[in-house]
Order: structure tokens, then sequence, then C-alpha cells
């Protein structure tokens, strides 16, 4: 999965702790220190009523439910959850897509005021808040959108709001208005956005980390970021923990629940189990029309449906093809513009016809409730993507079906990511060698430093993605550094008002315009060597070019972004010490290439299995529920009986004559992993950089086993290293 597909943003963390700068600094109005000993909810525990006589705090859900969210009831384990959150204690709840773990904090954020006046232990605006933390940024604008509609005050902190709402989110805060606040998981990056946390009158009562499978190495999607909120709760003395998702396994609950310290009775979860999701299955040899299956599907089932694809491309192509044949078809893919994103998927929610031919990037937080049909044309990488996406099917209850179309070929495109994402060892010795750089040697434990990832990421050839995790594997496994902010390093503008710019007096302005340099269209000022130079704070200048773009007196750009880091000690120096990390991360790198294939091998065995597929989903994620024990008679096994099998068609050996085009092509010989990943067709930042998929042989071998071309180009590299 790309960053684009979670939306993320990027700022410029100085700007915005400029813009706070008192924010942060601001006195504390309230001692929350003493709080955390006087625990109000802690205490209603003791008051609580046994056995059959309802709660305080369940009434009190029962209450908010009704009154606010205008809701008559619980949904299964909701109210169980709820009412163990405002006893005081966290929670893991496991609800599927669509079970409605929203609520599950929702009610508690608004329960705090109401609990804080029944028990008359705190003054107004000292009930602190609730922190909401979720990688969908445009999930929780439309949360909030939708909290603000009923009248509960909530709020989103990130790039998606401009700087003044920001600041009104911020002043709302400090000033104890805000009952939810939501933000993305990197803002735990910014030492400025946790500085100014620190001054929520009443603290953080409750923080929800959506998507909580994200947080364990075995989940499916694990984003580093996410161990850093465990680390986070702890130092921010949060009162309260609940973790949500919609696919944890046994394995994956249990990580949840030790990173966050939850005992085993905070767990709370539903059956899987859809009773109205039809699950077929269709295995066919590489060379089937599979258009010519989906349409005459999309003819036999009609209805608002969503077409899974793996690549970008492969959206647009098929969207095009199914328009072209009548059908109400668009592609959605993370490539495409915010706009138009959202323009498709406004249409989809309000459509009953429509066809969407999508990547990841669409369906997450979608609340569409009467999708009939879910297609998988390429293979999902995980049984758990599987159950997300057929969970988007059929949310209002009525019979839905689900399709995967599954071939041999959709397996090597499959392994394109796996192996795409993993390091070579060439890779990792630049990477340290750059970041270990003689100038960061001499750094003591306090001190920061600052790089573009970016750059970074293309020089020594890793995924950004992937870099992201080594970062966070260096700060939370080898302590050697902490994310501290992201920056901006250049700025440009346009004067549209010479009044006011020429006219201000202020040093900042002045030294501004001083080291301005001006090209044809845009002036161009880099703030950092400014800041150095003129002794004026970097935050300064920053306020200041802000200030003229607030009051358009100039059109101004930001670019570079630069990621600061300080550290907890200084850089390792002995080659000892850095051959030690390079063989950890590395190690580490291995395991993860081996759990993502076996994981979409899972999910090829569980559907060419003799079992019933819903049984099987529900025995992955160890659900114990009846409804599971008997066959579910309404996928393909249950309808037929007959295995769904996979054609035999096995890779092909590595063609030498193939193998020498390559080798006559790429004069590179200290990477074999970089041409096995030319001949498989597999695109690194350094593959784009030195042109290579101009020359022809790019993607030549991608009907052969990875493997095997990497042990075959290891051979090549090692025989012409030793003649040189
Ligand atoms: N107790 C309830 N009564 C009626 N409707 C409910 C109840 N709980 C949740 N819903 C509705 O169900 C829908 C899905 O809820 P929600 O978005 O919280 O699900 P979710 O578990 O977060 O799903 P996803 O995994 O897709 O994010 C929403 O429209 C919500 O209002």
């Amino acid at each position: 999965m790309s960053d684009t597909d979670f939306d993320l943003p990027s700022e410029d963390e100085e700007a915005l702790a400029a813009a706070t700068a008192d924010v942060v600094t601001g006195k504390r109005s309230f001692e929350r220190d003493n709080d955390h000993t006087t625990n109000p909810s802690k205490r209603s525990k003791i008051g609580e009523t046994p056995n059959t006589t309802p709660s305080p705090n369940r009434i009190l859900a029962n209450k908010i439910l009704k009154e606010r969210f205008g809701l008559n009831g619980f949904r299964l384990e909701q109210e169980a959850a709820i009412t163990h959150l405002l006893n005081g204690d966290s929670a893991v709840v496991v609800f599927p897509t669509g079970g409605g773990k929203s609520l599950c904090y929702q009610v508690p954020a608004v329960a705090f005021r109401y609990q804080d006046q029944e028990l008359g232990r705190r003054s107004s605006g000292q009930s602190g808040v609730t922190l909401v933390i979720s990688p969908l940024i445009a999930l929780m604008k439309d949360q909030v959108d939708a909290l603000l509609r009923r009248g509960i005050n909530a709020a989103v902190l990130n790039s998606s709001v401009t700087r003044d709402q920001y600041l009104a989110a911020q002043d709302d805060l400090r000033n104890g208005r805000l009952d939810l606040i939501y933000c993305a998981p990197e803002r735990l990056n910014s030492e400025g956005f946790i500085a100014s946390l620190k001054d929520i009158p009443g603290g953080i009562r409750l923080l929800a980390v959506d998507e909580a499978h994200c947080i364990s190495e075995w989940g499916h999607s694990f984003r580093p970021d996410y161990l850093k909120i465990a680390r986070f709760a702890k130092e921010a003395k949060v009162e309260r923990i609940v973790c949500l998702t919609a696919t944890a396994t046994l394995k994956v609950a249990e990580d949840i629940r030790n990173a966050f310290s939850i005992p085993k009775n905070g767990l709370f979860r539903t059956t899987m189990y859809r009773p109205n999701l039809r699950l077929l299955a269709e295995a066919n040899s590489n060379d089937t029309d599979y258009k010519a299956k989906l349409v005459a599907h999309v003819r036999k089932y009609p209805g608002p449906t969503i077409v899974y694809v793996t690549l970008q491309k492969g959206a647009e192509i098929l969207a095009a093809d199914l328009k072209s044949r009548g059908f109400h078809a668009k592609p959605y893919h993370a490539g495409m513009t915010p706009q138009v994103r959202t323009k498709t998927q406004d249409e989809f929610l309000a459509s009953r016809d429509m066809i969407v031919v999508a990547t990841i990037a669409f369906g997450m937080g979608i609340d569409k409730p009467d999708i009939r049909s879910i297609v998988h044309f390429d293979i999902p990488d995980s049984i758990e993507s599987y159950s997300q996406q057929i969970g988007r099917a059929g949310r209002d209850g009525k019979p839905s079906v689900c399709m995967f179309y599954l071939a041999t070929k959709d397996f090597y495109l499959r392994n394109i990511f796996t192996y795409g994402d993993r390091p070579s060892l060439c890779s990792l010795r630049l990477l340290l060698k750059d970041l270990c750089s003689p100038d960061r040697a001499r750094l003591q434990a306090g001190d920061t430093f600052t790089l573009s990832l970016y750059t970074q990421s293309r020089e020594v050839d890793i995924k950004p993605t992937v870099l992201g995790i080594i970062y966070a594997q260096m700060e939370l496994h080898f302590g050697l550094f902490r994310a501290a902010g992201a920056m901006y390093n250049k700025y440009k503008y346009i004067i549209k008002d010479p009044n006011i710019v020429l006219n201000d007096a202020s040093p900042a302005a002045s030294s501004i315009l001083k080291a301005s340099v001006k090209s044809s269209k845009w002036t161009h000022i880099a703030l950092d060597e400014l800041a150095n130079s003129s002794g004026i704070a970097r935050s300064d200048l920053v306020r200041k070019v802000d200030e003229w773009n607030e009051r358009d007196a100039i059109q101004l750009e930001k670019e570079g972004v630069q990621n600061i880091f300080r550290l907890e000690r200084p850089l390792p120096s002995s080659p000892q010490e850095v051959e030690d990390i390079i063989r950890q991360v590395d190690e580490s790198m291995e395991a993860t290439e081996h759990q993502n294939l076996a994981r979409t091998r899972a999910l090829l065995n569980l559907i060419t299995d003799s079992k019933c597929f819903a049984s099987a989903i529900g025995a992955y994620f160890g659900d114990s529920s009846d409804s599971l024990s008997e066959e579910c008679g309404h996928c393909s096994w249950c309808e037929t009986h007959k295995k769904v099998v996979l054609p035999d068609e096995p890779p092909q050996p590595p063609d030498p004559t193939k193998v020498k085009r390559i080798l006559d092509k790429i004069t590179v010989r200290d990477d074999p992993r970089f041409l096995a990943k030319i001949a498989f067709g597999i695109k690194s930042p350094r593959i784009t950089a030195l042109k290579v998929v101009q020359t022809g042989v790019f993607e030549s071998m991608n009907v052969c086993d990875f493997v095997e071309l990497l042990k075959v180009f290891t051979v090549a590299c090692d025989t012409d290293n030793a003649k040189a």
C-alpha cells in the first residue's frame, strides 16, 4: 500500500509551531497529574450496581445514544465496550467493517462531561478530550462534520484544514471546548503537536486508535508510526485507550493488547460472519478472457459494485472498457487528484448502478449500505484485505455477491510488490553511510539534524514507505533518535501587493527582502540559510511569509520537506556497530518478505481448499461463534462441494539469452537484487533514475520465479566482480 492510499499529508511543523507558539508555551490551567490519581470514572466503578440493574454508566451510554446520536439501541458488543471504557478501563474492539466501531469512542467522548457533572468532580471546561488517531484523512473530516451537525464539538488537526481553522481548533482545545479531536498518526512525530496536547485542560480522557491492526508487525498493513502511539499514550498519561480494527487475528489482537497493556477482559469482538454475503470464486488459466466474465457478472448482478484491481493503470483500462460497453463505470486510485477522487466517491455514494474499478485506495471508511457486488479482478494481498473488502458489500443486510477471479499470473503481480519492498544489502549500507556521515557523527544526544527522506529514498534506492519503517526501527528498536517534526526548506513567492510587502519595516521583513533571489517568475528565499546568517529565528521568518500570504500580499509556495530528528545518543561510528544494525534491519526485512508471501499464499489456500469459505475466514480470525460451526450454504464450496482449482502454470526457468541481454544493457554489478528487480519488472527509485524502463529489458523475465532470478544474477555479479 502506498502512502497516498492513506492520503498522508506533509506539513511544515515549524510553521504550525510558529503560529501556535503561544499555545505551546501557555500556562497549564489544570493540574492533570492530580487528576490522574483521582480518576472520577474509575471511582464510579465502585458504586456500580451488579447483576441485572443497569449500571449508571450503561444508563448514561444509552441516554447519549438516544439523545445525542438519535439511535434506538446498541448493536452487539457496542454497549459492553462503551460501558467498559466509561468504567475507566481500556479496550480492544474488533468488529467487522461497518460494525459500528466509531460509536465506541464517540459515545464515551460525549459522556465524560455528563459523568463529571453527575459526580461533581471536575469544573466546567476541565472534562478533557478524546483524541482519535486515524490514518484516513478524508474519513476524519466526514466524521467531524457529522458530529458537528449533531452539536458535538469536534475538530480535525491535519493538513486538510486551513491555518485559521487549525488555530481555531487549537484555541478550542486549549479552552476545553472540544469533546473530540482527530489526527493522523504521523502528527505524533511533531514535538510541537505533542507539546500542545499537554496543555489540554482535563487531559486526554480517551485515546482512540483506529485501524489498530497497523500496530502489529503480524498485521497485514504494519505502519511504524503506530508503534509510537503506545509510547505517546504512556508519556501523555492518557486515562484509557480504545483500539479499533475490523481485521485482527487472535495474534494481532494480542499484539495490540500487549502494546497498550490491556488485559484480556478488555477485548470485545463480534463475529466476522455476514449471512447475506454470497462468496464465489473461480480459477482459470492465465489466458482466460476475464473481461468477458466480468461483463457477464455485472450484467447478472446489477447495482452498486466495486471491482478491485492491483494496478492504477489496470483500474483506468478496465473502467474505460466497461464504460465503452455502456456501464456507468469509473476508475479510482491514489494517483488521481483528490478532487477527482472525491467527485467519483460522491457520485458512487449517490448512485444505484455505478461500478467503481479501484485499487485498495477506495472503500476505506465508505459507509454505503447498498453495495450489491464486490469483484476481485486481481488477488488481494491477504485474507485480511479480502475480508475487509468484501465486508463493504451489503451493509443493509440484503443479499450481495462477492466474486473472486483467480489466475496464476496474479501471483506474479502480487509478488512484485512484496519483493519490491525489500531493500538490498547494498542499499542498506548506503543508507547507514549517509545517515552516519562525518558531520552528523559529531552530534551529541539532544542535538537535532534534518534530512529529506524523499531525497534519501532515491539516493539509496529504498521505497519511501520502507524507508519510513527502517527509520522507525532506528527510533524504537535501536533508540538512536526520535522524529521531531518536518519543515519545508524552500520558499518562493510572487509579490501581489507591494505596498504591504515593501513597506514592512519589521526586521524579519527586511531580512527576507534583502536575501530574496528573483528569477523570471518567482522570488526564492532560502529560510534556513537566512536564519543562520541573520540571527533571526526561523519561526519568525516563517511567520512573516505566512502573514503576507494570509493578507494576500504574496502568492506563496513551499517545497522540499525536511524531516527533523533529535538524537537520543550519538550516531554509531564503529564499523562493527554499523554492520550490526545493517544485519538486524536486513533480517527483519527478510522476515517481512516471507510473511507477506505467506499471507497471499494463505488466501490462495483458503479459496482452493475443500471447506466453506465463511467458516475458514472465521477460523482464521479465531471466531468461535456458533454460526460458523456449519457450512454457510452460499459460498462456492457449499454450493458445489467442488474445489476451486488453480491451473498448474509453473514459473519458467530464467532464459540465459535474456539474462545476457540485461547484463549487456545494465552495467551495475554491485547489487544482484537490483538486476533481478529489472528482470521481474519491479520499479525502484534507482531504476527510475537510471531510466531502465526505456532500455527494453525491464520486465523481460516476469514469468520466472524471483528467487531463481536472484540466484542467477548473484552468480553473474560474483563472476564479473572476480574478473575485475
Ligand atoms: N447502534 C447502532 N444503531 C444504528 N446504526 C448504527 C449503530 N452503530 C453504528 N451504526 C451505523 O452503522 C454505520 C457504520 O458504523 P461505523 O462507521 O462506525 O462502522 P465501522 O465499524 O467504523 O466501519 P469501518 O470498519 O468501515 O470503518 C454508520 O452509519 C453508523 O451510524
